[in-house]
């Protein structure tokens, strides 16, 4: 564990990130255990099987252990020398014409670098072009974004229409109603017979008003009484009527590309007229967790744990915005990640563990040999720094520009999520061509200590009304129980931030407003 590693499992353990995890989960993996006290949080006592976090410093935004940041951020991350933009970017002006641009230059070797957090998403936003678009059946078009507009195949109502149940009248009253006790039904076939004036006959909500009636009058207003209608209100002409084309003509266009396909949307065009919509393909991604240790059931003994990353990537990966096909469980076998990597059909590869470079870590060895081209090699963010996206060579039409995407998750539970966030999710937006994100700032309400290089992602319960995000403890790069009960992460920047400043929130993908 390096340096900078040290001071930020220190930093999460020392207070959970404001306040502070006061209680161990007496379950502390080794890396837990090796992590140094925090120095202004004092209090900490050592426990069975591992440590018991102090509370904290509060107050300070800065990192509590400042004293070790120097030679912690200068060994985070292979060399840590200043960055330019990778060149296989290209800036988004260049890339109006669509579908191609995002390809990186052929010339160049270069990529990103340990690169700053903010660099890194905008970095993965443009690793990939939108995929192309297909005409799907709408019980499949949902959650996908337009990749033509609608526009209306008919007026809308197509014909006039009653608005309500009752009778159609002709004229002002009083009216003679017409010998037909049914009248006319929402879809009768017929066309509905002339009414002359003086005239009344039973309608239904939605059936097509019959040439010659002025206007509908309800049900509750009127009262049959042998062939006469009598009622004491006499409506205004187009009473209760809808007129044919009162929500849209024709060709109108409805919706434009880049909409994203609601259960709402689907209704609007199934009513306009549409069986099928062209949509953006979402990315079609697969899983592949990596690791000997990890049991896929029952309890975790004899120093092996749960996988809690095979439940958690592919559905958080759905909630992205991608179709995942498969999670695989390969565990440390370098031959079985060869083979996934090199024979894979989807547009999207989600790899949990083995980023680092340990002797099992075959994740780099096998991009390599690959032929991977890596494009952002570890981020400045905690937890999650080794997180890393490659581009693999490209092998067929239809899949993103330039070939298959792979996002690396380091094994770390909490800094598998922070790689979805930073990568994943941006990257998927683009390629599924998800409307812009919305950047969106609330106040903390806690001093949360800050990494003296790095952004730190911090599980927050937002509350949007109030505009507020509380931090939550359990923080920990292992922990999974602070983002279980979170609605978003805080971004918070290097040196801290004070209780009552605003900070960056990224809503957790099923977030509702
Ligand atoms: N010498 C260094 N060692 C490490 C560094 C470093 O910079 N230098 N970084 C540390 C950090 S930070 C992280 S994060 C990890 C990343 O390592 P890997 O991506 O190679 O992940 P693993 O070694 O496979 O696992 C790390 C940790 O996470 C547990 N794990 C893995 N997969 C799962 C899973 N599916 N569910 C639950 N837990 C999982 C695994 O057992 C380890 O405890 O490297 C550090 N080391
Ligand atoms: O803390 Mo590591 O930063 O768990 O990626």
């Amino acid at each position: 564990m390096s340096g900078a590693d040290e001071l930020d499992e220190a930093i999460a353990l020392a207070n959970g990130a404001a306040g502070g995890a006061r209680r161990g989960d007496g379950r502390a993996a080794p890396a837990d255990s090796e992590a140094p006290r925090p120095r202004s949080g004092g209090g900490s006592t050592r426990s069975k099987g591992g440590h018991e976090p102090g509370p904290g410093s509060h107050g300070s935004g800065t990192p509590a252990n400042s004293g070790s940041g120097g030679s912690a951020s200068a060994t985070a991350s292979g060399d840590g020398d200043e960055l330019a933009a990778p060149d296989w970017l290209t800036p988004r002006s260049a890339r109006a014409g669509g579908r191609g641009s995002a390809r990186p230059a052929e010339d160049t070797p270069s990529h990103a670098r340990d690169a700053p957090w903010p660099d890194a998403r905008t970095y993965a936003s443009r690793a990939a072009g939108p995929l192309p678009s297909l005409a799907l059946p709408l019980e499949q078009a949902l959650h996908h974004t337009l990749g033509a507009p609608i526009d209306a195949l008919t007026d809308l109502p197509s014909f006039d229409t009653s608005a309500m149940d009752g009778w159609a009248v002709a004229g002002p009253g009083p009216w003679t109603l017409e010998e037909d006790p049914t009248g006319i039904l929402a879809g009768a076939v017929s066309e509905p017979r002339q009414l002359p004036d003086g005239r009344a006959i039973p309608i239904a909500t939605g059936a097509r008003i019959p040439p010659g009636a002025s206007a509908v009058l309800r049900s509750e207003y009127g009262e049959r009484d042998g062939r006469r209608l009598r009622t004491t209100r006499r409506p205004q002409p187009g009473t209760d009527i809808r007129p044919r084309g009162q929500e849209c003509r024709s060709g109108d266009r409805l919706l434009p590309t880049g909409t994203r396909v609601t259960p709402a949307v689907l209704g609007l065009a199934a009513a306009a007229g549409y069986d099928r919509l062209t949509v953006t393909r979402r990315p079609r991604a697969e899983v592949l967790v990596l690791g000997d240790e990890l049991l896929h059931r029952g309890v975790p003994h004899e120093g092996r744990i749960r996988d809690a990353l095979g439940p958690a990537v592919a559905p958080w990966l759905a909630a992205l915005g991608a179709d995942v096909i498969v999670t695989r469980r390969l565990g440390d076998d370098a031959e079985a990640l060869h083979e996934a990597v090199a024979t894979t059909t989807a547009d999207l590869l989600v790899t949990t563990g083995g980023t680092a470079r340990g002797p099992v870590d075959h994740l780099r060895p096998t991009l390599t040999r690959v032929g991977a081209r890596l494009l952002v090699e570890g981020v400045r963010v905690r937890p999650g720094h080794p997180m890393l996206l490659a581009r693999l060579p490209e092998r067929r039409e239809s899949g993103p520009d330039g070939g298959p995407l792979l996002v690396g998750l380091p094994g770390n539970p909490l800094a598998a999520i922070s790689g979805l966030m930073t990568l994943a999710a941006p990257l998927i937006r683009a390629l599924g061509d998800q409307p812009a994100e919305r950047e969106v700032f609330a106040r903390i309400t806690d001093d949360v200590q800050g990494h003296p290089r790095d952004t730190r992602l911090v599980p927050v319960a937002f509350a949007p009304a109030a505009s507020r995000a509380r931090p939550l403890h359990y923080n920990g790069p292992a922990m999974l129980r602070g983002v279980a009960t979170a609605s978003a992460l805080a971004v918070v920047r290097p040196g801290g931030a004070a209780s009552g400043t605003d900070v960056q929130v990224l809503p957790l993908p099923w977030f509702t407003w």
